[in-house]
């Protein structure tokens, strides 16, 4: 008795304690009790250890989950009978009091938060296997508040570390506690065995990730924009934009809204467009050209210069004339006739295939002479001559008249501001007529001195050599009078008349000195090309050291090809041609790729939908002027079903290398006044390349012409042979319908195409099985006589039926 009382009084000690603890709270939680007085949690009743016993029954919230009606019972109080079943309830077991519980501890933090509202939290976390406190029932009035003597023994009674922990917190401000983390007390935990912790970890409180909003009162940069700019030219929209201090995207934008669509590492060299930009972001830019000056050498042309030079400088320099006309209309002859040598008996095909230059000394002074082919397809060429002329010499056979190249060189004469010399030539023939050529003429604008007009006319043969001498004289005439000089001493400018490679030599141009005076060693800069003159050779072929104005040369030691028609210049050593020339070619490069198509517009993609076939060609010649003029003529083919594409055109005999890539793309080789080198004849065979080589040009063209047609699908085309009626219908049991036809029209063949129509209407189509006459299987039946037509997999045959037979032709599409 007394034992019991003394372990009454125990727990009523121990009762009070918690009650002690729990009268606390009020204190701590103030506000939260004044949201929740009746909070489960703020219960001073030490139902603290209700989740221990409570698990034994099932809560009103699981009886409800069970379809049980809820009790509203006050949660029993058990002791020992209770707590030896309650005991396996413990997912975790029961640890002693620790009442030094680490603050870095994370529940320790979790509960400490001053801002979490303590309603809203379970007293005790919710543990797997506990019910939670939440859905206890409310505690009520009249739920009986168990006594100290209804606790449980003190052996019974083990707090989990939570529930200590929570204890703890319980008997602590949220003002005590916070001081407790920055406490210097350390324990030695995971984090410290990996490493993790930091001086943030040893205060107890995680790093805070940065805020956006913390980013925002980041002091901004403040850009300043140039005013004014100066920049070269082509620029990337990138680099105009880093310049300026803007964003390449801004730039974009910009150009959008004027209607050019470029991205960022496209080239802008349009000056006024630049500017145009600049002037939208309020900056001025200029266009620095000095570079561009530098690389160009000279502002000035040719004349110009000449103009520019002293009068004592200047000499008289010999006229440059280019015979021009019609094919055949014996413009070589003439030149023949003129230097007396014999030029026409060693050209393929009796026509003048590229152009030549070569200085004449005449009875009337020295000439120069361009010899221009008259083919159609040397249009370019010819132009070129043009430019480079001081005379023309109109070509016109008296007995022909004037054709279309006449007309041609008579515009391209006219556009260059040329004189022109009209040569009557072939007077020497019965049906020569002058007049006619004055009216032709005159029908030109070009009014010749016998209608009273300008144009000077001389009746010549290159035959006969009549009128030659007269013609020369008249030549000499016409320079004097435009007064044409030019100073030897300055440095030699010029044009490229033609280039090709020569085995030995290498890269070969004849140029023509225009003003100046070319000596050998001189470094030159053609357009991307430069040169350091190794050689020099005259018309004659004769070695040769200076070349004065107006003469043409043969020149060795050069870096590349130069295109015919580009400016050669002088300039002073070959360090400084070298680099002038890499920096046009990187120019160059430059322009290559602006020029390349950006994007692939509407238009385009509806254009390419249609699948064209390609013609791949690899074209090699003598020389640059053939390979430009075959290249120009073969693209004047025109056709929307098939695509010429010249993979390369280059000077020179056809390679292995040539014959390589031949195959790999599929290409035909085409030479023309070029030759296969003899190692690459094996590797023809080898991988079956078509080479054709030509020595006229049109004769290229027509068969590159023939060979895109053949490429072409071929459309089918039905012809009619004949027809048959069906007369009646028979029923055979080895063959099965057979149509009985009287042949009303042609030939119904046994080979022939049919199509049965029955009102009109095509219901069948294709070959037959078998054509009888009676019984007998037969070739052909013609108009008037019977037939028994079979046919395979087709037995839907009425009488009225008509049959017609066709055949196939396939024919060739038009380009
Ligand atoms: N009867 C006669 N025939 C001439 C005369 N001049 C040229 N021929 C002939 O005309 C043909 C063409 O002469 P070319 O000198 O090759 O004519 P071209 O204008 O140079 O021709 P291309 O080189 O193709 O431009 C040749 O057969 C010449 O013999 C002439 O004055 N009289």
């Amino acid at each position: 008795m007394a034992k019991n009382l003394k372990i009454n009084i125990k727990n009523a000690q121990l009762a009070e304690a918690l009650k002690l603890t729990r009268e606390k709270k009020p204190v701590l939680r103030k506000k939260e009790e004044k949201k929740e007085p009746l909070s489960v949690e703020l219960s001073p009743t030490p139902t603290v250890e209700a989740p221990s016993f409570s698990s034994l029954k099932p809560t009103p919230a699981e009886q409800l989950t069970k379809g049980k009606p809820i009790q509203q019972k006050p949660p029993v109080v058990k002791t020992e009978s209770t707590h030896s079943t309650a005991k396996p309830e413990y997912r975790h077991k029961p640890q002693p009091f620790r009442t030094n519980f680490p603050p870095q501890h994370p529940s320790f933090r979790q509960d400490t938060r001053p801002n979490t509202p303590s309603s809203s939290r379970p007293p005790y976390p919710a543990r797997a296997g506990y019910p939670s406190a939440l859905k206890r029932p409310p505690l009520s009035k009249d739920v009986p508040i168990p006594k100290a003597s209804d606790a449980p023994k003190k052996d019974s009674f083990k707090p989990t570390p939570r529930e200590s922990e929570d204890k703890n917190q319980r008997s602590k401000t949220a003002h005590e506690i916070r001081p407790a983390k920055k406490s210097p007390q350390k324990t030695f935990d995971a984090r410290d065995r990996k490493g993790l912790r930091d001086d943030l970890d040893d205060q107890g409180w995680r790093r805070r990730r940065p805020h956006h909003k913390m980013r925002s009162h980041k002091k901004e940069e403040v850009v300043i924009r140039p005013k004014e700019l100066k920049i070269h030219l082509p620029i990337t929209i990138k680099d105009l934009a880093s310049e300026m201090k803007l964003k390449a995207s801004q730039l974009v934008a910009k150009l959008f809204m004027k209607g050019i669509m470029l991205t960022l590492n496209d080239y802008l060299d349009d000056e006024t467009t630049i500017q145009l930009l600049g002037h939208d972001f309020d900056c001025e830019i200029t266009i620095d050209t000095t570079e561009e000056d530098r690389l160009r050498i000279t502002d000035k042309t040719i004349k110009q210069e000449i103009q520019a030079s002293q009068t004592d400088e200047l000499i008289i320099r010999p006229p440059v004339i280019a015979f021009m006309g019609h094919v055949d209309h014996g413009k070589t002859s003439l030149i023949d006739a003129i230097r007396k040598s014999n030029i026409v008996s060693s050209e393929a095909g009796d026509i003048t295939q590229h152009i030549g230059a070569f200085k004449c000394h005449t009875e009337s002074g020295d000439i120069t002479i361009l010899d221009t082919p008259g083919h159609e397809a040397f249009s370019s060429m010819r132009a070129r001559g043009a430019d480079v002329t001081d005379i023309v010499v109109l070509v016109i056979a008296g007995d022909e008249g004037i054709k279309a190249q006449t007309v041609e060189a008579i515009d391209q004469a006219k556009a260059a501001g040329v004189p022109i010399l009209v040569a009557i030539n072939k007077c020497d023939k019965p049906n020569f007529d002058a007049d006619n050529i004055y009216r032709q003429l005159a029908d030109k604008d070009l009014l010749t001195e016998a209608w009273g007009g300008q144009v000077i006319t001389v009746n010549c043969s290159a035959v006969t050599k009549q009128g030659i001498k007269e013609m020369l004289e008249m030549l000499a005439l016409q320079a004097e009078v435009l007064e044409l000089k030019a100073n030897p001493k300055s440095r030699a400018r010029g044009t490229v008349i033609e280039s090709e490679m020569h085995k030995g030599l290498g890269p070969v141009a004849t140029v023509l000195v225009q003003n100046g005076t070319l000596n050998l060693g001189d470094a030159i800069v053609f357009a991307q090309h430069y040169a350091r003159v190794k050689t020099m050779h005259n018309e004659l072929k004769k070695e040769i050291t200076t070349a004065g104005p107006s003469s043409p040369v043969k020149i060795t030691g050069l870096s590349g090809l130069p295109e015919a028609g580009s400016e050669f210049i002088v300039v002073k050593n070959e360090k400084e041609a070298i680099e002038i020339a890499q920096k046009r070619s990187e120019g160059q490069r430059h322009h290559n790729m602006m020029q390349q198509p950006k994007r692939v517009g509407l238009e385009n993609f509806l254009d390419n939908s249609v699948q064209k076939k390609v013609l791949n060609l690899i074209l090699r010649a003598d020389v640059q002027g053939s390979v430009e003029a075959l290249k120009n003529s073969l693209l004047k083919i025109q056709s929307k079903k098939i695509e010429l594409n010249i993979i390369s055109a280059a000077v020179g005999e056809i390679s292995e290398s040539d014959v390589q890539l031949a195959q790999n793309t599929k290409a035909m080789i085409i030479g023309f006044h070029s030759q296969v080198e003899s190692h690459a004849e094996n590797l023809i065979k080898t991988l079956k390349v078509t080479v054709k080589l030509y020595d006229i040009i049109y004769h290229a063209v027509d068969e590159v012409r023939a060979l895109m047609r053949s490429m072409l699908d071929k459309i089918p085309q039905e012809n009619d042979v004949g027809s048959a009626e069906v007369k009646a219908i028979f029923k055979s049991s080895h063959l099965g319908i057979i149509a009985g036809c009287m042949v009303t029209d042609g030939t119904i063949k046994r080979s022939s195409q049919l199509r049965l129509l029955r009102d009109g209407q095509v219901i069948w189509k294709g070959t037959m099985q078998s054509l009888k006459r009676v019984k007998e299987d037969v070739r052909e039946v013609s108009k008037g006589y019977e037939c028994g037509i079979v046919l395979p997999n087709n037995n839907d045959i009425k009488v009225g039926d008509i049959f017609q037979a066709y055949e196939i032709t396939y024919l060739d599409q038009e380009l």
